[in-house]
This record gives structure tokens, sequence and C-alpha cells, in this order.
């Protein structure tokens, strides 16, 4: 199917633009090249990439994701661009080597913003959208135009911006709930405005894009679906902005699971089985948990299809339920969105070929170098835990082939006392990223606090820890924690994961991965010589 099929829901993934709006997601290039490659494979139509004017980190992410993720017949890759010439220039550039590029120029059009924000008459912001969408055009086929907060825009307004800019050569026309404000009945009203009231709208792709402020992102995506919508943004977790924007894999299962009564919004039989999607839903699992791991951003346990408790019955009569029949409570099959059955299998003695073909079931494809780390670590788990669910070799190949900051901090050894009757002292031993090894003893309110505390006198590296949380990823008393990190550096926010069978250690282990991104982005902020005046042994 191609993307001008109007029979088709077009999905545009901005995870690595509006999803790293969240605060504290920043992601470097190798991050969101990783996340990139897995949107690919789960079949996103198009994936925002960033915004190239924001940063040299975000026009890099952008060129490299263009030149590794944006090849002929796979997604298409998208640069957000302000109505500014400077902006659209970035994207063109950065997008260049993409096989399918797309510039997505966005401008408000409500009156409280073109008032406050931008300052700028009505007429004033009609001329600037029209010539910079044209602008746009004379880079790329392919012109993405948003109104910005669309849903407080005067509706005669809003018509006359977009029909000049779909005359200026825009391909497709975005329309943002920027703010959330939206309830599905008006999202109804205001698509089917656009659609009767600006003239040549049928010329592209109609759009919507919903912020979760109210919690209604995913019910107005749908909505404007009913009333002939055929691109809808999204994000994996539905992480973003603020409350976030709709998520993707709730859209997507929506339209698969509920599928007859989508079908005759699209114009087909209802009982027709043309996918409504590209998207492999088998894949979503998977990215949910890469993306909820390079963010830090957990999913809330209730999330709806990648919660840890979207396929968990916990009742006995729905446990019976399902015990006699799964559909009496189950309305998908976990299968369909990749979730590993949480089966036990292996164990310390099972070998090298057990491990991989497990690895195979469960959708991994190592390297040998990674293989080799995954195996030595299984191995050391499986000493200590009796049975290995998949639920714990997914999490131990996760924490192993986790891209790591090359030339950070490493963790040597971690020892700890504690108990009632003593005071909580760590005993760390780190390697500076020069190769120094360092030994510091730090006694602390508990076993974390004293690591903490021990990592950060020999660290040097101002931070303070905002959010710090424990995450039981398996069963059982010997379940393996996940521990996720958030530490702040001024304005910025830094996150970290790791995950063991002992919460001291992976509290450890996230810390140092925190810092090291941490570390990481001074480097490049300030270059070598101002860090290692700032922190002395540590970077010497
Ligand atoms: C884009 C960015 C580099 C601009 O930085 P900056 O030049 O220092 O400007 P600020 O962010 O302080 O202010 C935004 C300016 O853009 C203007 N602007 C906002 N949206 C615009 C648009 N769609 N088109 C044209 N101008 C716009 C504002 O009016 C303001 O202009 P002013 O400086 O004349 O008042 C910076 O905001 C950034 O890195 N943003 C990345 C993330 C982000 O903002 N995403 C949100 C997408 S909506
Ligand atoms: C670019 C646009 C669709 C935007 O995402 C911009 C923004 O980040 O506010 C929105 O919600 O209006």
């Amino acid at each position: 199917m191609s993307i001008s099929d109007p029979d088709r829901i077009v999905i545009f993934d901005t995870t690595l633009r509006d999803g790293e709006q969240s605060p504290g997601a920043t992601l470097n290039v190798e991050e969101k090249l990783a996340i990139a490659h897995q949107l690919a494979l789960l079949g996103v139509d198009v994936i925002e990439a960033g915004f190239a004017i924001a940063s040299p980190g975000d026009f890099e992410a952008v060129r490299t994701i263009a030149k590794q993720v944006g090849v002929p017949g796979g997604s298409i890759i998208c640069s957000l661009a302000r109505a500014i010439r400077e902006d659209i220039k970035a994207a063109a550039e950065a997008l260049q080597p993409a096989a399918h590029p797309r510039i997505h120029v966005f401008l408000s059009t409500s009156d409280i913003h073109l008032k406050y924000q931008l300052k700028k008459s009505r007429d004033q912001v009609l001329a600037i959208a029209e010539e910079m969408v044209a602008y746009a055009k004379s880079f790329v086929q392919d012109v993405e135009f948003s109104p910005m907060d669309a849903s407080r825009t005067e509706p005669e307004f809003l018509y006359q911006v977009l029909s000049k800019t779909i005359a200026a050569g825009a391909t497709t026309i975005n329309v943002p709930d920027t703010v959330g404000i939206c309830t599905p009945k008006e999202m109804e009203k205001l698509i089917q405005g656009i659609r009767k009231n600006v003239p040549n709208i049928e010329q592209v792709i109609l759009s919507v894009h919903t912020q979760n402020d109210l919690g209604l992102a995913t019910a107005n995506a749908l909505a404007a679906i009913e009333n002939g919508v055929r691109q809808v943004e999204c994000t994996i977790n539905g992480i973003g902005e603020r409350a976030g924007n709709a998520a993707l894999e709730e859209i997507v299962m929506a339209l698969q699971v509920r599928k007859p009564y989508y079908n005759p919004y699209l114009g087909r039989p209802t009982e027709s089985d043309v996918p409504l999607v590209n998207i492999k839903t088998q894949e979503i699992y998977k990215t949910s948990c890469l993306v909820s791991q390079l963010t830090g951003i957990t999913v809330q346990p209730n999330k709806a299809i990648v919660g840890a408790n979207a396929f968990a019955h916990e009742s006995g009569v729905h446990q019976d339920g399902v015990i006699k029949h799964r559909e009496t409570y189950e309305i998908m099959d976990a299968a369909d969105i990749g979730l590993p059955e949480n089966r036990i299998v292996l164990g310390k003695h099972s070998g090298r070929n057990a491990f991989r073909s497990k690895l195979q079931e469960l959708g991994f494809d190592l390297n040998e170098a990674d293989f080799h780390k995954a195996f030595i670590r299984f191995k050391e788990v499986a000493d200590k835990k009796k049975e290995m669910s998949d639920w714990d070799i997914e999490a131990i190949v996760r924490d192993e082939t986790q891209i790591q900051v090359e030339s950070g901090f490493q963790l040597e050894h971690v020892q700890v006392t504690c108990g009632d009757c003593t005071c909580p002292t760590a005993t760390i031993t780190i390697v500076t990223p020069s190769g120094e090894i360092l030994t510091d003893a730090a006694v602390g309110t508990g076993p974390v606090d004293a690591v903490y505390k021990a990592i950060a006198r020999m660290v040097q590296i101002s931070s303070q820890l905002i959010e710090f949380s424990v995450q039981s990823v398996t069963e059982g008393i010997d379940a393996l924690g996940t521990v996720t990190v958030r530490l702040r550096h001024q304005d910025r926010i830094f996150s970290g994961q790791s995950s063991d069978t002992d919460i001291v250690v992976a509290s450890a282990y996230a810390y140092i991965n925190a810092v090291n991104r941490l570390y990481r982005y001074l480097q490049s902020a300030r270059g070598n010589e101002c860090l290692s005046s700032s922190s002395k042994a540590s970077f010497t």
C-alpha cells in the first residue's frame, strides 16, 4: 500500500521529537538511532526524527537517521521546523541523505498565540505560512504543515490558512490539539468543519496530533479517524510534552481489535481483512521497552497494552474465567504485541545453544559480542536464581546490550553493610574516564544513600537526585529489580537504568549510567578543558 492510499491510516511517530520533549527524556544520537531502527522494524510510516535547528545534537540525529534508516522503500524521515527560513534550511540539510524526506513546518494560528507569543497579526501569519510552505517545497516534495493550537483557532481563519498552505504545496495538513483541550465530539466538529470548508482539502492527507492533557489523546485521535483523518501523530508509551501524546500502541491496537467497527469509516465492508495500518504489532512490546529504557520514563503498570498488568489477572473469578476460556476476560492476545510468555525453561545448567534459541524465540538478534556478554550475565544470574523466566532473560539482555556511554565512569565493586544495629556504609571502587582507580566509603540513611554518596564524592560532578524507583521485573522473592534514577544538573535531567537480583547493585549501576550521560553532556557542552578544571581528579 502506498502512503497516498486513502483507505489506510498513516502512522506518524513523533517519539524522537515530541516524545523527547518529555522532561528528562533527552536522548543522544546513538540512542535516537537505536529507537529509529526499532520504529522502522515496527513499520511506522513516518519517523519524526527531531527538530534539526534545535541543537547540533538534534541536527546530527536527524542526519544520521536519514542516512541509516531512511532507505528507499523504508519509512519517511521527517524533521520539524518553525516557519523560519533557517529552520527549514537546517531541516532540509539534515534530511538530505533520506530516500523519503519530509519537512514539517508549524506556525501558531490561535489568537492567544498570535497576540502573546508571535506578536503578529493574522494577515502576517497567513503570509508567512504560505511563504514558508513554498520555501520548504523548494527542497522536498513532501511538506507537512501544522497550524499550532488549531483547536483554539477561530475556524474561519483556520480554513483560510489551510487552503493557502495547500495551494503553496503542503501535502499533509496536520491539525494539532496542542493544549489537549478537545473532547472527542469537538474533534469531530473540528475535522468536519475543515473537510467542509477548505475547498482543496481532498488534495492532501489530513492528520491530527492530539496531546493528552485531559487523558483524551487516544479518544480524540480515534474520533478524528472516524471523521476522515488518514494520518495520526503519536508516540511510543504516549510520552511527550507535559502529559504526553496519543500512545501509538493504543491507537494501533484499538484499530486492530475493533477492526470491524473501524472498517466502514475507511470505506470498507465491516468484515474486510485488509490491514488498517502497516504496523507489525508483534514489535510493540519490544519498542515500548526500548523507549522506556533509553528515556528513563517507566511505563505505569496499568498502562493500556504495554503496562506490566495489561495482561495480568489477579482476582479468582477472572483467573477461573481465563483458564476456562481466555477470551472471557481478554480482548487481545498478549502474543499480538510480542509479549513473552512467562514460561520457565532455562536455568544455570543451560548452555549457549539453548540460550541462543531462547533469544531467537524472544525476537533478539544479537551480534557475537553482545551474545557473549548476555550469556555471561545469564549464568551469573542463574547461579543466584533457581528459575529463569522469559522476563528475566529479557531484562538481562536489555541491560547488557544497552548503549553504554563511551569513556565514562565504570563501576568496579560495590560493598555495603546495613541492618538495624549498624550505620549503613558503602565501599565503592570506580574507574574514572582517564583510567584512574578510586575507592571511597560513605555512610548514609540507607544502603542506597550510602552508595550514592560514595560515588558522588569520587565523580565530583554536581547533580541532584530527583527520582529513584525500583520495579520488580519478574516474580518471586528472587526477582530481578530494575532501578531507574534521574539526576538534575542545572536545568537538564539525566536518567539511568539497570537490573539485578540485588537492588543495591542495580541502584549503583543505574546511578553510574545517569552520571555517565551527564558526563557526556558536559563533555560535549563545555569541552574537555573546561571540564577538567571544574571536576579535578576524576577527569584528568
Ligand atoms: C527552536 C529553538 C532552537 C529556538 O530557540 P531561540 O531562538 O532561543 O528562541 P526561544 O525558544 O527563546 O523562542 C522561540 C522564538 O520562536 C518564535 N516562534 C515560535 N514558534 C514559531 C513558529 N512556528 N514559527 C516561527 N517562529 C516561531 C517565538 O515567537 C520566539 O520568537 P522571539 O524570540 O522573536 O520572541 C529552541 O526553542 C529549541 O531548541 N527548541 C526545541 C524544542 C522545542 O521547542 N520544541 C517545541 C516544538 S513546538
Ligand atoms: C508541531 C506541532 C504539531 C506540536 O507538536 C508543537 C508542540 O510541540 O507544541 C503541537 O502539538 O502543536
